[in-house]
């Protein structure tokens, strides 16, 4: 069993989502000692002297048992690691902690991305770099803010050997954190991935102004496309209705708490790309989206939401000229269609 008798476990990612992850498993393993990596040795100073992470988590406590560190070898005794580096940072962060790592040591992928520069998912990118360490995901509707405050929240943990995936659902469980234990590690990727780039879009429609009847049809078309995409590459249906896929689409896709969704908002209203990732900061469906649409391309599955925002993106077009394109495609069958 991984989490009996287990003494550490990392976090690697000193933003919201890893401070709020490092303060649920201090909590959810009150004897466990957390080691809460950052790359920015001034940040981490700061997080240990004032005990709360105030760039990224503001009045939030770190709990007692955890331990900020900008040095990697501070994690070799950890049994269990949680990667909450942004997507595109997953590679070198893996690499960089492959000198430290205990043996065996299942690593807990809680980024949401596509890599862009190689087109894998993230649990392939840890199995290149990290063969010997079984790959899993924690994904769903779950806001920093919303888990470090308490309020109840439900995610999905998957991982291919079903044991691996409920022990570490157990591990991580708190009175307000509940985990759904999975088989499908695609599957829930898949969601967490797409679902960023559809959030644009819902966001470019609300800043745009045009109207609920607008934003509902395209989570509900959003959803069809994620669906198509997800089947595609090898995810179950049921796991794209739950909560890694539907779940997190819908949290998504109309909450202004959403980075993603903001970011779509202040495109909709007329600001530039750079201006919106300003307000906005990390948004990852900003660099994932090319890459699902080069994915959906490839396996010649129709992605029109996703496509029209990474030409939005790309400033190939107009989102007045997008929003037209979408809506006079040829009339088809609501269903039924394979792609
Ligand atoms: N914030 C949330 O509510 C939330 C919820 C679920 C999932 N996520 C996912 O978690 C991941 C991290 O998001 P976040 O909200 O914590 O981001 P954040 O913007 O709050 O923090 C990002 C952190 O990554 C660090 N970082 C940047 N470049 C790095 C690099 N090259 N190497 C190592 N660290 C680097 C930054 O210094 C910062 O500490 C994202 O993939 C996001 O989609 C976030
Ligand atoms: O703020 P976002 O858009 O990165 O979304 C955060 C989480 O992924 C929501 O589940």
């Amino acid at each position: 069993m991984v989490t009996e008798g287990i003494r550490q476990i990392a976090v690697l990612g000193g933003g919201a989502w890893g401070t709020a992850l490092a303060n649920l498993a201090a909590r959810a393993q009150p004897s466990v000692q957390v080691a809460l990596w950052a790359r920015n040795a001034s940040h981490v100073e700061e997080m240990s002297a004032t005990g709360v992470n105030a760039r990224y988590l503001p009045g939030v406590p770190l709990l007692s048992n955890i331990r900020p560190t900008a040095d990697l070898a501070d994690t070799s005794n950890a049994d269990v690691i949680l990667a909450v580096v942004p997507a595109q940072t997953l590679r070198s962060t893996l690499e960089a902690l492959a000198a430290h790592i205990k043996p065996g040591a299942p690593i807990i992928i809680c980024a949401k991305g596509i890599e862009h520069s190689s087109g894998l998912f993230l649990s392939e990118v840890a199995a290149s770099i990290l063969p010997d360490h079984p790959p899993a995901v924690l994904s769903g509707p779950s806001f920093a803010s919303d888990v470090a405050s308490g309020l109840p929240t439900a995610v999905t943990l998957a991982a291919l050997d079903g044991e691996l995936a409920a022990e570490l659902a157990s591990l991580l469980s708190t009175p307000w954190f509940r985990l759904y234990s999975s088989t499908d590690l695609r599957g829930a990727e898949i969601g967490g991935a797409a679902k960023n780039v559809l959030a644009i879009a819902n966001g470019v429609a609300a800043g745009r102004g045009l109207g609920a009847s607008a934003g509902a049809a395209l989570l509900a078309r959003g959803f069809a496309e994620l669906s198509r995409f997800g089947i595609a590459l090898g995810a179950e249906p049921k796991t794209l209705m739950g909560l890694s896929g539907l779940g997190d689409l819908v949290l998504t896709c109309t909450s202004p708490m959403s980075r993603n969704f903001s970011l779509g908002v202040s495109l909709g209203r007329g600001m530039t790309l750079e201006e919106a990732t300003q307000r906005s900061g990390l948004t990852e469906g900003v660099h994932t989206c090319g890459v699902l649409v080069d994915l959906a391309n490839a396996k010649r599955v129709d992605m029109p939401i996703a496509s029209a925002v990474d030409a939005v993106l790309a400033e190939q077009i107009t989102i007045d000229e997008a929003i037209a394109a979408l809506m006079t495609r040829p009339s088809k069958a609501e269903f039924g269609e394979i792609r």
